[in-house]
């Protein structure tokens, strides 16, 4: 079998990128995606993301970590999707796609991609750290020295001992002179990405839902870039949430399996 693939970035979170729309992709090959999205073996990927028609909606995002599992909602998975819809011509400068969320409204200009993520009703705060889902589920946790904290052996440790079988991603953070800067272990690639859509995401509403800050627009700096995360907030929850930042088409090429 020989199958079209295009790889996309969005701030270093990297995904194998596949049109669907026939439906011939063996979505049930756990092994396959897991191969693909392996840096040695394969492509090399975050994720394997398929574009696949959707019955009320412009398309519909299919998303698998890179251990080669069907997963929850990727922040920067869905934004590069959107440019990938675009890139096919699925879609101009606006969508409403479907993903395992739920519904998703974006826009494109260039190679900026603004994506809408769910309304979050709850933020669960600890002593030390805060819980909350934004599409994925997150564990946000702020540290003197994000940039000299060993991510992977805290995250890990996290990930497994306080989140039980179902896990958790793990975003570590400090605060810089104009928002964030954010380190994310990420369940399902169980390592540090260079940038967590949802992650961010999480950050800016855990970090404004405990007073760390004021602002509803939040500049997040994250190992491969620059995001930006605006909201509106009430009584503790959260609606009309945006993730935004550069996606981008890397390469094309042809599996043969
Ligand atoms: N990279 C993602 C998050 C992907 C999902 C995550 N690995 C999980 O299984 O929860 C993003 O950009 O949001």
């Amino acid at each position: 079998m020989q199958i079209t693939f295009y790889k996309y970035q969005g701030t270093g979170n990297d995904f194998v990128m596949i049109d669907n729309r026939s439906l011939s992709f063996p979505k049930q090959d756990t092994k396959l995606i897991n191969t693909l999205c392996d840096r040695k073996f394969g492509v090399g990927a975050d994720g394997l993301i398929l574009l696949e028609n959707d019955e009320d909606l412009d398309f519909k995002m299919v998303y698998y970590n890179a251990d080669g599992n069907e997963s929850t909602m990727c922040g920067n998975g869905g934004r590069c999707l959107v440019a990938f819809a675009n890139f096919l011509g699925v879609i101009k400068e606006k969508t409403t796609f479907n993903a395992v969320d739920g519904l998703h409204n974006a826009t494109i200009k260039g190679d900026i991609v603004s994506l809408q993520m769910i309304d979050v009703a709850e933020v669960k705060e600890k002593e030390n750290y805060s819980f909350l889902d934004t599409g994925s589920p997150h564990h946000v946790q702020l540290v003197d020295n994000v940039n000299g904290f060993d991510v992977f052996t805290e995250g890990k440790k996290i990930r497994y001992g306080l989140y039980g079988e179902a896990g958790s991603n793990v975003n570590f953070v400090t605060k810089n002179a104009k928002g964030y800067t954010v380190r994310t272990y990420e369940r399902g690639v169980e390592d540090e990405t260079l940038s967590c859509g949802t992650g961010v995401t999480a950050v800016a509403l855990a970090m404004h839902k405990s007073g760390n800050t004021n602002l509803t627009t939040i500049p997040i700096k994250v190992m491969g870039g620059d995001l930006e995360i605006s909201f509106t907030a009430k009584d503790g929850s959260y609606k009309n949430v945006y993730l935004t930042g550069e996606a981008k088409q890397v390469f094309k090429g042809e599996i043969i399996c």
